[in-house]
């Protein structure tokens, strides 16, 4: 162990001279800007021998020079072998494929990361289709499910009632200092799972391991928190083996409290341009929480505003398949919260702004249907606040199938957290009316879809266009071979917070939400749509990435609210120069 970390200066002259990481100091030399130079490995101290193999940013295991192990105190604590880390990629994907159950190779990718963080990025970016659906939807909902038997060692921040007027401490305990972005749950709406008390820190883990491999995001700029205000579950709060605090939710005031001091802590200890990402609360919270801080920090929900932005996307992108504008269709939800009212609210904008016509108008061709039945203005008392601007004159209608009827919708989403909500009868109904129906099962995790992709195309005897929130396979229909989209917001929360950061943004605006949708939509492409896929695949995800970011930065430029000055000339390079490459580094 040598002398404390003091070289400020130099990572901030880099920083400078590379003009990359939203003017973030880049101490570990994370971007790829960086990667022609020589690091030290040091930490708060430098890292050497026993230490250095235990430090997850540094480690490299067997792919330590017989150089490195010379410099740095590592012979006899390392087997002969030297490894490339191309060669150890290979061996832990043999490994993973070994385990039968997803929960095992879930347990295994945690391990890793905790282990060797660059090897597992590299595993990350270089087998994204294959590893999403493990440290994200499904496996990352049942993860969460079982945190409690699964849990090793802690993983990001917790927050707890306990901590109440200390929320600035707790922040400075964690290691790292120069964070960029913060996801953040209080575990209530985890998924379509529900209440999973603290066990929902599982999430903002996972979103984070794509802001980096999805969108370049340094690893030790993201902050995962779990804000723990008690649960309702019964079943947690009688599980001895239960990590959270036993007692019922906070709300009210207390709630309100807390929450607050959270988001002011976080702006001292981080300043302006930190990014806060909501994710998972429960829509009595998250409506209002978006609206309190969206005026004084940079705040985002990714299940109201991210999730807008990819559905709006798959609509602009499937027109080409369907034919006319957005205004020439109808819309149809199942399920009025978050997702739904946020997706609806969208929807109108971009008409609106296509049309001229006024967001009140455009509206109109959007309806929703709730746990009661279809939303209309005979119920308009008792709404909630956020479904009250889709309570249109119509009629009470109970059921989904009756909604649809009546409506007689082009597109179909589901967004109600249920699953096999889409039967038969509805997916026919669709099929009845319209040539090729769009619909949309974007409920989380695959448990929780409103219908699979097989249902969706065999009940519409192959016309349907479909995406889904978790994965499905490709489906066999008639000797034809359809392809399902994946309509999830990773497709944009880690281009759109890369676009934030690095040109210094400090609020977000709906139109950059537009402008996000419209780079994704362009990024289809002609192969895509003649598989009948309204996204693009995950495989280049970085390259879109780089496009969101730069389309999202441009934005910011234009309504005056980046901060970083000059304005790059090329948005889309200077995205890619941000980016964190897990490539191993040199330590001499
Ligand atoms: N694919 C993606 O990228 C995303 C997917 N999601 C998924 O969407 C789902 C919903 O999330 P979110 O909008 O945040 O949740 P909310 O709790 O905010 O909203 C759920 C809505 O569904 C309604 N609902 C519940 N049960 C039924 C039912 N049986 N019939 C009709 N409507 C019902 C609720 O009705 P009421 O208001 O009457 O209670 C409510 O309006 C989750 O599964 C989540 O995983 C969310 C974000 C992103
Ligand atoms: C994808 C996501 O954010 C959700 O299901 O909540
Ligand atoms: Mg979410």
């Amino acid at each position: 162990m040598a002398s404390k970390y003091t070289n400020g200066e130099l990572v901030s002259n880099l920083d400078d001279k590379y003009g990359v990481g939203g003017g973030v100091e880049d101490v570990y030399g994370e971007d790829s800007a960086t990667e022609d130079q020589l690091v030290t490995p040091w930490t708060v101290s430098v890292a050497s021998g026993y230490t250095l193999l235990r430090d997850p940013h540094f480690n490299k295991g067997l792919a330590f020079s017989e150089k490195e192990r010379d410099a740095h105190y590592l012979r006899g604590l390392l087997p002969p072998a030297v490894s490339t880390q191309g060669l150890q990629e290979k061996k832990i994907m043999h490994n993973l494929r070994q385990y039968d159950v997803p929960l095992h190779k879930y347990v295994a990718l945690m391990d890793l990361q905790e282990r060797n963080e660059r090897l597992f990025y590299k595993l990350l970016i270089d087998n994204v289709e294959e590893l999403l659906p493990l440290v994200y939807t499904p496996v990352v909902g049942e993860a969460c499910q079982k945190y409690g038997s699964i849990y090793r060692r802690p993983q990001g921040l917790f927050i707890s009632l306990k901590e109440k007027g200390k929320i600035l401490e707790v922040l400075k305990n964690w290691p790292e200092k120069s964070i960029q972005v913060i996801v953040v749950t209080d575990g209530e709406r985890i998924l379509g799972l529900g209440d999973l008390g603290c066990q929902g820190m599982g999430i903002p883990v996972g979103k984070l391991s794509l802001y980096t491999a999805l969108g370049g995001v340094r690893p030790s700029a993201c902050l995962p928190i779990t804000i723990d205000v008690g649960t309702n579950n019964e079943k947690l709060l009688n599980d001895e083996f239960y990590i959270g605090l036993k007692q019922k939710r906070a709300t009210g005031q207390e709630y309100a409290e807390l929450l607050h001091e959270f988001m002011c802590a976080v702006k001292q200890n981080y300043g302006e341009k930190i990014l806060i990402q909501f994710e998972d609360f429960a829509n009595h919270n998250a409506f209002e929480l978006l609206a309190k801080y969206r005026n004084t920090h940079l705040v985002f929900n990714d299940d109201i505003q991210g999730t807008a932005s990819v559905v709006l996307a798959g609509l602009i992108a499937a027109l080409k398949l369907v034919g006319g504008t957005l205004a020439d269709h109808t819309f149809l939800f199942l399920g009025a919260g978050e997702a739904g009212t946020g997706i609806a609210e969208l929807i109108a904008l971009e008409i609106s702004k296509k049309t001229n016509d006024p967001v009140e108008e455009t509206r109109k061709k959007i309806w929703l249907v709730d746990s009661k039945g279809l939303v209309v203005s005979s119920r308009k008392e008792s709404l909630q606040h956020f479904k009250q601007p889709w309570a249109h004159e119509h009629e009470p209608v109970k059921e989904l199938l009756n909604a649809i009827k009546a409506i007689k919708p082009t597109v179909l989403i589901g967004t109600s957290g249920v699953g096999k909500t889409f039967t038969k009868d509805v997916v026919e109904a669709m099929a009845s009316f319209t040539e090729k129906p769009l619909i949309l099962a974007l409920s989380n995790p695959t448990s929780q879809s409103e219908c699979t992709a097989e249902e969706a195309y065999t009940w519409s005897q192959g016309r349907a266009i479909f995406a889904s929130g978790s994965p499905f396979e490709p489906v066999k229909y008639n000797g034809k071979i359809f392809m399902p989209g994946q309509a999830n917001n990773a497709y944009i929360f880690p281009g759109f917070g890369l676009g934030l950061i690095m040109s210094g943004t400090i609020r977000v605006h709906d139109d950059m939400l537009l402008a996000a949708s419209e780079a994704l939509a362009a990024q289809v492409t002609e192969e895509n749509y003649k598989n009948g896929l309204i996204y693009p695949p995950f495989t280049n995800i970085r390259k879109i990435s780089a496009h969101i970011a730069a389309k999202v930065a441009a934005k910011s430029y234009e309504l005056g609210l980046a901060s970083r000055l000059p304005r790059p000339k090329d948005l889309v390079k200077f995205a890619e120069s941000c980016m964190y490459s897990p490539a191993y580094r040199n330590y001499l």
